[in-house]
């Protein structure tokens, strides 16, 4: 392989790469979203500065069905999403994610840090309840409901634009080759190319089992507010930088020898 063939690679290994160059589009993404209150100290402690929390204390419980997408294919995601404020602005912080496909778990955390492990997502319509669950390492940690279609928000795709082009925001951090954090950084990213597809509204429940390792708990469901279903087409694009804890070191680092 010559230089300019490494360079062209979309991603290691070499031979096989685990995921393609983008862009990435996503059809028929299907979404189970119950928003639910909890500790505000807890949201506090879970958002990196300089994320400040909103004035509810509320979390985001996803699960995302994805059965056409380019370049990862059809796979499963759950986890948790904190409502926070970045500059002003209002963001959703990324904290955990969970799924069931090795190239967009590697993609996602080597492109824009999404938090990603490898679990058993499933986002299913059982009889008349639509159906989430997240098991990790064999065990149930995650079971979310909601009544089937209860509550039509047809014709109306401005509430799920809305929801789905909320800027992203996750803490990427990838270790250099002496073991120490070479990128620590939050990233955002907006989504594109939104096209909804249906919507509806309706009551939901969760119940998450505290696990050490998928420790979607440590966020306690205090009250349920309710539960959004809807479908979408759409394209994620690559992120931004918008703080840089290394180079924000280095710099108070440098300030520090010369103040001496
Ligand atoms: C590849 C990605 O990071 C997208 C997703 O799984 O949500």
């Amino acid at each position: 392989m010559r230089r300019e063939d490494v360079l062209r690679l979309p991603s290691m290994p070499a031979a096989g790469p685990s995921y393609p160059a983008g862009p990435y589009r996503f059809v028929n993404r299907e979404f189970l979203v119950i928003t639910y209150e909890t500790d505000p100290e807890l949201i506090r402690a879970g958002l990196p500065e300089p994320l400040e929390p909103i004035d509810q204390p509320i979390v985001h419980y996803e699960w995302i069905k994805m059965p056409d997408s380019s370049g990862f294919g059809s796979y499963t995601e759950s986890g948790l999403v904190i409502p926070a404020r970045l500059n002003g602005e209002e963001v959703n912080f990324v904290s955990q994610m969970y799924l069931d496909d090795d190239p967009p778990i590697a993609a996602g955390r080597e492109i824009w840090g999404f938090p990603k492990k490898y679990a058993h997502p499933k986002l299913e319509i059982v009889k008349d309840t639509l159906t989430g669950t997240l098991e990790y390492a064999g065990q149930l940690v995650a079971m979310g409901t909601m009544g089937y279609k209860h509550e039509s928000m047809a014709g109306n795709g401005d509430r799920t634009r809305a929801t789905l082009s909320k800027t992203q925001i996750n803490l990427k951090m990838i270790p250099g080759v002496d073991g120490r954090l070479e990128v620590c950084q939050l990233v955002a990213i907006n989504l594109i190319d939104i096209v909804p597809k249906g919507s509806w509204m309706g009551p939901g429940r969760l119940h998450l089992v505290p696990h050490v390792n998928a420790p979607v708990a440590d966020f306690p469901v205090r009250r349920c507010l309710g539960a959004h279903h809807y479908i979408a087409d759409l394209t994620l694009p690559f992120g931004r930088v918008v703080h840089d804890y290394v180079k924000e070191a280095e710099a108070a680092a440098a300030t520090g020898l010369a103040a001496e």
